[in-house]
């Protein structure tokens, strides 16, 4: 049991690191609310809840992974390098590809109850 609550606190670190170093992620967050906010003044559905849970998990998902991708290769690779430069840049469009992801999957469901409130 005690070992099961440590891996949840060396999981919360890497989230605060994350959290400490990285831009996007805070714009992530940002998003987090206006979607949480958006969704619960124009009342989604449970389904659609359902679509913007995965939508936005995809995005923090993929960050995260990004996030440690740039630390490794930091480590491995401090030094200009044409495959370090690869790897950074395909793990980065990882994260541009989710948000854009989650950018449709935000239109789709938003934009008609804009129209319909309005
Ligand atoms: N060691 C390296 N060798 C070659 N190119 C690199 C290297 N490190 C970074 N780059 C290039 O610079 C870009 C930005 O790298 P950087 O590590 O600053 O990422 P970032 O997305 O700006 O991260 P951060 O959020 O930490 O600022 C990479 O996508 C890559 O094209």
């Amino acid at each position: 049991m005690r070992r099961f609550f440590k891996s949840f606190g060396y999981a919360f670190s890497g989230i605060a690191y994350a959290f400490k170093t990285q831009l996007n992620f805070k714009l992530h967050i940002i998003a987090l609310l206006l979607v949480v906010a958006a969704g619960w003044y124009l009342e989604v559905t449970t389904q659609e809840s359902l679509w913007l849970i995965m939508a936005v998990g995809i995005v923090f998902i993929t960050e995260l992974v990004n996030t440690a991708i740039e630390v490794l290769v930091d480590f491995v690779s401090p030094s200009h390098h044409e495959k370090a430069k690869i790897v950074k840049d395909v793990s980065a469009s990882a994260v541009l590809f989710a948000a854009f992801i989650a950018l449709i999957i935000g239109m789709i469901i938003f934009i008609p109850k804009i129209f319909y409130a309005a």
